[in-house]
């Protein structure tokens, strides 16, 4: 927890230590009232005292507890300015963080533990900082202020409120050792609340077509009630707590006149009013006491939770990204759109065996050159490792004759257009979409959007749409087919002019007549960009320059079609289960 508090920005500590000095007046004049209370007292025993002298007494009284509210409002606005400060500080930290990891640290982490992270953690956090800056400094400094103000008075008091804050630490004791730790399990089970629920959510059409909403309400139901049942055992432990603290500081009253009468009745005429007084003052200030131990326990009660959330935000802070920058921003002079594979093997994080093994094969500046094998046998894998998302475990991926690695990946990434596999459109307009991100050779012209939606052949759809290419985009492109989503995110791609083009099986969605009118276009207008195509149809690669043929990870033969057709089995069997021999001669 303390280590967060780093984070605080120095406006953040001013406010911090100006909450502070509101705390301290607010304390003295709650501690300065029962010296008023004490003198109403004596005022109104003792013969020839004067209504005047009993209204100023009580007025600075009334001044106290009005200064002491305003003090604690001062405080709250003053807590609250720094939580939300803080809040927005660490939301934007995690932010920035996250945007840093690879696919390997956001696996490892998993998304709906850094969305819980970047939000309910930074909430429980910042409900600490409102309550411990309200509390946890200032029922010390009472506790400490009203003792020194009890000390010296008559031993059976002060024994009496020695009792009683031990009986209220067992309690509090005993309730926190069933409570804390299962508030520290609380975060742990709202991520997997997370989980469930955007599983859910984001297969809604599966889960409905396939009549799975019972299957996913129990899924759900076991976590919801796990969760539920761990904060009922919680919170019912806690409500043993208000009870007992209320009991104590009654019964601590109690004892108290109990002792008082007592004592005033055994002592001489002349003691009594002073030890009533005493007696009036002593029970305020061992009820402030038990108070501060009151508000001490409300902070015991939100702490453990927030410990856990502090500690989840460090380690997604602390987390350095595997992928580092390196340091180049140019390749070697004279080679652009250059990509070779040297002797790659690559091992996922966490995966027992190596994905891919020992694969070399090479991409010149303007070739077109095209990945196929069976499913799973690598072929995203190995494209994720030009832009970076993951590094080769052994051997080289280079990129203009450097290895990626020794690029900084700003400056790699600029001279690739990737297309994923699945079309990611973001809420936005078309033209928004198409211009997105740095290439970093300026924005993207409204020119250079329209040319590249004609190459995508998304011209026509997109004219057609209201606005053209102002018109909205739904968040994930929900309001586009697939083919049109694919074709706006293969638009994206050639808008950058990158020197590389990767598409990972992005034709799949298209009609075989879009696709290849789209091909055609792509040879026309990026005739200098190297392309990198992952396909499933002979028809997408058949006129590749190169072609790469994937089996478990491995290269089991490259050359052109009509080599292949000759040399590789693999390839042989592909090519004829889509196309007849016919087709294929
Ligand atoms: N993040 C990951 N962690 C662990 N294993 C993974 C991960 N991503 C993919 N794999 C595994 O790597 C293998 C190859 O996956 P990859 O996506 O590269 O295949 P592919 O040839 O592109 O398949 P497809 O044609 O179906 O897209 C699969 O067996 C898959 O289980």
């Amino acid at each position: 927890m303390t280590k967060l508090l780093r984070y605080l920005r120095s406006r953040e500590w001013a406010v911090a230590v100006l909450a502070l000095a509101f705390i301290v007046v607010q304390v003295w004049l709650d501690l300065k009232s029962p010296e008023y209370m004490a003198e109403i007292t004596r005022l109104v025993q003792v013969e020839g005292s004067t209504m005047p002298e009993i209204l100023t007494a009580g007025g600075k009284m009334l001044a106290c507890s009005l200064g002491s509210l305003l003090a604690a409002v001062a405080t709250a606005v003053c807590s609250s300015f720094i939580a939300a400060g803080f809040g927005g500080t660490m939301r934007a930290k995690m932010f920035h963080k996250v945007q840093s990891f690879s696919m390997e640290e956001i696996g490892r982490f998993s998304t709906p533990s850094l969305i819980t992270r970047s939000t309910n953690d930074v909430m429980q956090v910042q409900m600490l900082i409102v309550l411990g800056l309200q509390m946890l400094i200032k029922a010390p400094i009472t506790a400490a202020w009203a003792i020194t103000k009890i000390a010296g008075k008559r031993w059976e008091w002060t024994a009496a409120t020695g009792v009683a804050i031990l009986v209220l630490l067992a309690v509090v004791g005993i309730c926190l050792l069933i409570a804390t730790p299962r508030f520290r399990r609380m975060q742990r089970l709202t991520d997997d609340l997370n989980r469930v629920s955007r599983e859910n959510l984001s297969g809604l059409s599966v889960v409905r077509a396939y009549n799975a909403e019972a299957y996913q309400q129990d899924r759900f139901d076991v976590v919801n009630d796990t969760l539920t049942n761990n904060q009922l055992v919680a919170y019912r432990t806690m409500v043993f707590l208000m009870p007992t603290i209320q009991a104590t500081m009654s019964g601590l009253s109690l004892a108290i006149y109990w002792i008082g009468a007592a004592v005033i009745n055994s002592a001489l005429m002349a003691d009594k009013i002073a030890l009533f007084s005493d007696m009036m003052v002593f029970s305020q200030y061992a009820i402030m006491v038990v108070m501060a131990f009151m508000m001490l326990v409300m902070i015991f009660m939100i702490l453990p939770r927030a410990q856990v959330a502090a500690s989840r935000i460090n380690e997604v802070l602390d987390t350095e990204a595997s992928i580092e920058d390196g340091a180049l921003e140019q390749g070697k002079p004279g080679q652009t759109g250059e990509i070779e594979f040297r002797d790659v093997t690559f091992r996922y994080p966490d995966a027992e065996g190596s994905m891919l093994r020992h694969v070399s094969f090479s991409a010149h500046r303007g070739e077109t050159v095209a990945l196929i094998g069976s499913t799973g046998s690598g072929k995203s894998t190995v494209i994720n490792l030009i832009p970076r998302f993951y590094d080769a475990t052994w051997g080289e991926v280079l990129v203009d004759g450097v290895n990626v690695r020794e690029y900084t990946t700003r400056a790699l990434r600029n001279k690739i257009g990737y297309v994923s596999q699945r079309a990611t459109l973001f809420g936005g307009t078309v033209s928004s979409n198409i211009a997105y991100g740095d290439n970093g050779r300026g924005p993207v012209t409204d020119s250079d959007v329209e040319a590249a939606v004609g190459a995508a052949q998304a011209a026509e759809f997109v004219e057609k749409m209201e606005g053209a290419y102002q018109a909205q985009i739904a968040q994930g492109g929900t309001n586009l087919s697939g083919g049109q989503r694919q074709r706006l995110s293969i638009a994206r791609a050639i808008a950058r002019k990158p020197e590389i083009l990767i598409f990972d099986d992005s034709f799949s969605a298209l009609d075989y007549k879009t696709d290849r009118v789209l091909r055609d276009a792509l040879d026309r207008e990026c005739a200098d960009t190297t392309r990198i195509i992952v396909a499933q149809r002979i028809g997408t690669i058949r006129d590749a320059d190169r072609i790469v043929v994937l089996e478990d990870g491995r290269v089991v033969g490259q050359g052109t079609h009509e080599e292949l057709m000759r040399d590789c089995e693999t390839y042989q069997q592909i090519a004829l289960s889509q196309l007849s021999e016919e087709e294929l001669a």
